[in-house]
């Protein structure tokens, strides 16, 4: 067919219009599209800020709730065949009639220690851990990557994570929990009060209600604390002893524990055992601890202040060696009794118990720097000043009979021998030179933990 040149025009000019009409589309389009993304993101910050800001109140980094943003757990975390497979694959007992035991906070010091000799004697062990920032995350990953040498795996999650501690609990039929995540630490109570709310009553609470409701049930061991006796005045702490006076909020989350355990139990058959470590020190410790920043301090040349009561007497703390406390831990869960309930359903009375463990031996903080001294070969830079109010009590001394009675608890390693064995794995940790003298008889030992 023919064309005129006017046809010809009015198809360039159709063909014109049609194009400003799909690049009107297309900008309409992808302003939408703009603004729906806009409005996605939004949302995101949004329920990002309410689970997980960024920092404290007053600004201080430390000072953040320390957890997984619940909004990103189970979702992005908890997914996948090869996930559910790590999961069910470190969980399940590689021994006849063995355990399997979620251990929560087995990134920290007393976690790691107890999953991996709970792994070596045949038990399943599945880890859970937030890895908050309340001290070094990278001595916690360092301790992962230990765990993971032994066929552990690890989640990363918060107590509070109601959906991944679900996911958990209906992929495992956990038999024990061994719940020793915790917000620790007297001190840093008064700096942070809600970390310990969120993590010591919230996370428990959250726990419990997952646990109660699962079938089967798990029996639950947890850490308590020696901090519960407070101003006690009898000597040595018998859990006979009141312990309605804490001098802490760490103290007083920790009672709460023990209080909020005995309704978990009467309630839904929940079988529940706190155990009150003292003081526990060791390889792969807190550097939040005394004995540990001590060591620091003294190989850096820094002042290093050393508490006295206001009456001027010697602070002591009856110093728990790490490989005593495994055992407790251990002989805690051999003797936990079944949960009688199932599905939230209480069906009999179910066994509720604490436990000192302790060393039996207080030491005065004065006697455990000259031990460092010794096993450092350098002398430190002391400061004796009066205890601060700031939630330490003067003294602590475990009665441990009842531990000894019920699961044969009995602590062997003393402070000296137990530094000695800190301060061997600190200085190859970080690769320190300690200046050590023989004559001194403080040579370091060859390494005897199988942790390390
Ligand atoms: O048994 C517990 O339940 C608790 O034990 C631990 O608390 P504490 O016994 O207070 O240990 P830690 O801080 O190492 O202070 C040791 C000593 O050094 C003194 N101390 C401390 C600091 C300092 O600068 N100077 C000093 O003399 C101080 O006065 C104290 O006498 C855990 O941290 C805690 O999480 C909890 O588990």
């Amino acid at each position: 067919m023919a064309t005129s040149p006017e046809t010809t025009k009015l198809e360039r000019y159709n063909s014109y219009l049609r194009r400003v009409n799909n690049t009107k589309l297309l900008a309409a389009s992808s302003k939408l599209l703009f603004r729906a993304t806009l409005l996605i993101a939004l949302v995101l910050v949004f329920v990002f800020t309410i689970n997980y800001p960024p920092i404290g109140g007053d600004g201080n980094f430390l000072n953040a709730p320390m957890h997984t943003p619940n909004f990103l757990s189970a979702a992005f975390y908890g997914s996948g065949a090869s996930w559910e497979k790590q999961v069910r694959h470190s969980s399940t007992p590689r021994r006849p009639n063995g355990f399997s035991v979620l251990v929560t906070g087995a990134a920290g010091f007393v976690g790691t220690h107890c999953s991996l000799a709970l792994k070596k004697r045949g038990d399943g062990v599945l880890g859970l851990d937030n890895f908050n920032s309340y001290y070094d995350p990278s001595l916690k990953r360092a301790r992962q990557k230990l765990l993971s040498r032994h066929q552990i795996f690890l989640v990363e999650a918060d107590l509070n994570d109601t959906p991944m501690l679900n996911k958990l609990f209906d992929i495992v039929p956990f038999t024990h929990v061994l719940h020793l995540a915790a917000q620790a630490g007297v001190r840093y109570a008064m700096q942070n009060p809600q970390s310990y709310v969120a993590s010591n009553i919230a996370g428990f609470v959250n726990l419990l209600e997952v646990a109660k409701a699962a079938n089967p049930q798990p029996a639950i061991v947890w850490a308590s604390s020696s901090s519960v006796y407070g101003l006690n005045k009898e000597n040595p702490f018998s859990e006979r002893d009141r312990t309605d006076q804490p001098a802490s909020l760490y103290a007083a989350t920790k009672k709460a524990g023990e209080e909020i355990a005995h309704t978990y139990n009467h309630i839904y058959g929940l079988s529940l055992t706190g155990l009150r470590f003292f003081t526990v020190y060791g390889p792969w410790g807190r550097p939040d601890m005394a004995y540990f920043f001590f060591t620091k301090d003294i190989l850096q040349g820094k002042e290093i202040s050393i508490y006295k009561t206001p009456e001027g007497k010697e602070v002591a703390r009856d110093f728990t060696y790490i490989d005593d406390v495994v055992k407790g831990c251990l002989g805690a869960l051999d003797t936990a009794q079944k949960s009688t309930g199932s599905g939230g359903q209480k069906h009999g009375p179910a066994q509720l118990r604490v436990y000192n463990l302790g060393n039996t031996s207080p030491v005065p903080v004065g006697r455990l720097v000259s031990i460092l001294e010794g096993l450092l070969g350098v002398k430190a830079n002391k400061r004796v000043i009066t205890m601060p109010r700031n939630g330490d009590v003067p003294y602590t001394h475990a009665n441990v009979t009842l531990a000894h009675k019920d699961f044969g608890y009995k602590p062997t390693t003393d402070l000296a021998a137990g530094l000695r064995k800190f301060v061997k794995w600190y200085v190859g940790y970080y690769g320190v030179q300690p200046r050590v003298k023989k004559e001194n008889d403080v040579e370091l030992p060859a390494p005897e933990s199988s942790h390390a």
